[in-house]
C-alpha cells in the first residue's frame, strides 16, 4: 500500500499475501488490522481499534474508532460501525463474511451488527491466545460466528417484516424535496450557502444530502435523514442516518458523512481527521419527525468544524410510492 487506506483491492491484497508468505487472505486480516490502528482517532481515550472486514468479493475494508473532544461520548464512532458504514458507501457489497477487530466488538458493536442480513453467521477473528477449545500444543487463530458472540439476539426479525431491506442492502425512501425547499426546475434556494460556488454545485450538493436520506436505513422510526458535507475543494461526501432496531447503537448522519469524508481523504493521501476544511453541511429530513436530526447536528458540527455553514432542508414522501 502506498499510504494507508480504508479499503484495499482483492488484486492488492493477494498481493500482500503473497509477498507475506501467507496461506490465505484470512491469514492477512489479523496484520491488517494491527496496522490499520494507526488510522484511529482517540484523543479522548488513547485506545486505538481498527475492524477489518473481508467482502464477498474480496475486498477488504476497514474501520477505526472516531472520538470527538468537547462533545458527549456518544458522539463517537466505533470500529465497527465504521466498518459497516464504510461498506455501505460500496453499495454492492451486501455481503460481509469475515471480521477481524484488534480487541473483540463490544456490546454495542454487536447489537449494531445485527443490522446486516445474515448477521448471526458473520465470522469474527477469536486468537489463538483465547481459543478455549484446543490444547496448548494445537491452539490456532479461527472465527467464531457472532451467534456465538451474541446468542439468543434482538434484532431486525423481532420488529420488521422479512422483506424490510437491511444496512448494506439498497434502500429507496421514496422521498422528494418539500416544494419550499426546490424552486423551479434547477434552483435550489440555498441563501449564501458557500461562497465562491456555482448554483449547479450548490443544487448538487443539496441533492447529494437529499441522495442519502432517500438511502437512509430507519425502518424503525420512519424518520429518514442525509447529510452532506463540502470540503474547501468543493468535493461532496454523503452520510445516510442507519439505525438498529435496539434504537442506541444506530448511526447518524452527519457521523456517517465524517467517514465518507476520512475515508475519501485517505484514499487521495489526505489527513483525515482535517475537519476544519469542511465548509459547508446540508441535512435533509422530516420537518415534523419523531426522530430528528437537526439540533444534533448543528451541536457536532459547531465542535468538529465550528465554520461549517449549516443548513436543512425538509423532505416528504412521496405521494407516488408503491410502498407506502
Ligand atoms: O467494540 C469496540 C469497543 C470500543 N471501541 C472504541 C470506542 C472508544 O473510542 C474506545 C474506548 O472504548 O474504543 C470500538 O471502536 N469498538
Ligand atoms: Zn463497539
Amino acid at each position: 500500500m502506498d499510504h494507508p487506506k480504508f479499503m484495499i483491492e482483492s488484486s492488492e491484497a493477494e498481493k500482500m499475501v503473497k509477498n507475506l508468505g501467507l496461506q490465505s487472505v484470512l491469514h492477512l486480516l489479523p496484520i491488517i488490522a494491527k496496522s490499520a490502528q494507526n488510522l484511529a482517532r482517540h484523543p479522548i481515550s488513547g485506545f486505538p481499534v481498527a475492524a477489518v472486514g473481508l467482502a464477498s468479493d474480496g475486498r477488504i475494508f476497514i474501520g477505526v474508532n472516531v472520538e470527538f473532544p468537547k462533545l458527549p461520548l456518544h458522539h463517537s464512532i466505533h470500529a465497527e460501525q465504521f466498518l459497516i458504514t464504510n461498506l455501505s458507501l460500496h453499495p454492492q457489497q451486501t455481503h460481509l463474511k469475515y471480521i477481524v477487530v484488534s480487541a473483540y466488538p463490544c456490546g454495542h458493536c454487536r447489537q449494531f451488527l445485527q443490522e446486516v442480513r445474515g448477521a448471526p453467521d458473520i465470522q469474527i477473528f477469536v486468537p489463538k491466545s483465547d481459543n478455549l477449545d484446543d490444547d496448548d500444543d494445537d491452539k490456532v487463530d479461527c472465527f467464531k460466528p457472532l451467534s456465538y458472540f451474541l446468542p439468543n439476539r434482538f434484532g431486525p426479525n423481532d420488529l420488521l417484516h422479512k422483506d424490510v431491506p437491511l444496512i448494506l442492502e439498497t434502500h429507496d425512501n421514496h422521498l422528494v424535496l418539500e416544494d419550499s425547499s426546490v424552486v423551479g426546475n434547477n434552483n435550489v434556494e440555498t441563501g449564501n450557502l458557500c461562497n465562491g460556488f456555482s448554483q449547479f454545485e450548490e443544487r448538487e450538493f443539496v441533492l447529494a444530502a437529499f441522495d442519502a436520506a432517500n438511502k437512509s436505513h430507519a425502518p424503525y422510526s420512519g424518520c429518514f435523514s442525509g447529510v452532506a458535507l463540502i470540503d474547501n475543494d468543493g468535493m461532496i461526501y454523503k452520510g445516510s442516518y442507519m439505525e438498529s432496531a435496539a434504537y442506541n447503537p444506530s448511526m447518524g448522519p452527519a457521523q456517517a458523512a465524517i467517514i465518507a469524508y476520512m475515508a475519501a481523504r485517505a484514499e487521495v493521501g489526505g489527513f483525515v481527521c482535517d475537519y476544519e476544511r469542511i465548509v459547508g453541511a446540508v441535512l435533509v429530513e422530516f420537518e415534523d419527525a419523531a426522530v430528528r436530526q437537526e439540533e444534533t447536528v448543528r451541536l457536532f458540527l459547531q465542535m468538529v468544524s465550528p465554520k461549517c455553514e449549516f443548513h436543512v432542508f425538509h423532505c416528504k414522501k412521496s405521494g407516488f410510492s408503491v410502498s407506502d
